[in-house]
């Protein structure tokens, strides 16, 4: 039978190092910065007409109706987010866009593909260290075309963790992510790192630079693609207490194996964050 995906995930790799360009671009021009829901969650026009670019581009490529989206910029405009049975493509034009304002150098394309709410592949372009990662489900993971497998560590005293303070700045929220970090902190870890965007996180993860990434209040544009390269680079990925991973949950738990992944689980303290489904 016919590989069909395999086109849709060739034109995602295409389509992403286009997009990490125009990123580039933008970011030698001055950049507009406007907020979505609170005063540090940014948003530019890249963000807007990136996405844009990515979703005409596919809808040319494969036709107006034959997929679905489900993009970080359209999705505010369009309430829940519902993934259905139908090949949908799961998109964050611009991951990291404190990152690019800033002029810190991590911002990610992120660009997934669902079938029958199965992930089927993910590319993330980290386009600023110009680094393509890549995973078709089943097939493996890669860096620029470079197998990539998570690390074997399963001490977590040897371990580095990821995670990240998000944009919410609800004093108690803000003051149990302190909390957790501490207590990761004081296993000990080697350390605690953070690239201020998921899809990269998860990247570091797949490519055995760090043994677990986990947050609560990411969204499913942030980790889609992210948990396929996870996946097929040979890793876990769960629920932040412990359960199935949900992609729709707004809470994630990455990490090179099951070991790793359990002790980090007992230090979190889980808050409440509102579905992307709205369920
Ligand atoms: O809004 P953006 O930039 O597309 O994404 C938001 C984000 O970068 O912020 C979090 C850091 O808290 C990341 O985990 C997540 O990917
Ligand atoms: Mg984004």
């Amino acid at each position: 039978m016919a590989d069909e995906w395999q086109d849709p995930y060739d034109f995602a790799v295409e389509v992403a190092k286009i997009a990490g360009k125009i990123i580039r671009r933008a970011a030698e021009e001055e950049i507009k910065v406007n907020t979505k829901s609170c005063t540090v969650d940014l948003v530019t026009a890249t963000d807007v007409r990136v996405e844009k670019i990515i979703i005409g581009a596919i809808k040319e490529k494969f036709g107006e109706d034959t997929h679905c989206f489900i993009g970080e910029e359209s999705a505010a405009a369009k309430g829940p987010s519902v993934l259905t049975d139908k090949p949908t493509w799961i998109i964050d034009p611009v991951d990291g866009t404190t990152n690019f304002v800033h002029g810190f150098p991590f911002v990610a394309v992120s660009i997934a593909f669902a079938v029958n709410k199965e992930l089927e592949f993910g590319v993330v372009y980290s386009c600023f260290e110009d680094k393509l990662y890549k995973a078709r489900k089943g097939k493996g993971a890669y860096c620029d075309d470079e197998k990539i497998e998570v690390s074997d560590i399963k001490d977590i005293h040897k371990s580095v963790v990821i995670s990240e303070f998000g944009t919410n700045r609800n004093v108690d929220v803000v003051t149990e992510i302190c909390a957790t970090m501490k207590r990761i902190l004081l296993i000990p870890v080697h350390g605690i790192r953070g690239t201020g965007t998921a899809a990269t996180n998860m990247c570091m993860v797949a490519c055995g630079a760090v043994e677990a990434f986990f947050e609560i209040g990411i969204h499913c544009w942030d980790v889609a693609a992210g948990a396929v390269i996870v996946q097929e680079a040979g890793g876990v990925l769960l629920d932040v207490d412990g359960g199935p991973f949900d992609l729709m949950s707004r809470r994630m738990m990455s990490a090179n194996n099951r070991t790793i992944a359990d002790r980090v689980i007992k230090e979190i303290k889980i808050f409440p964050a509102e579905r992307d489904d709205g369920k």
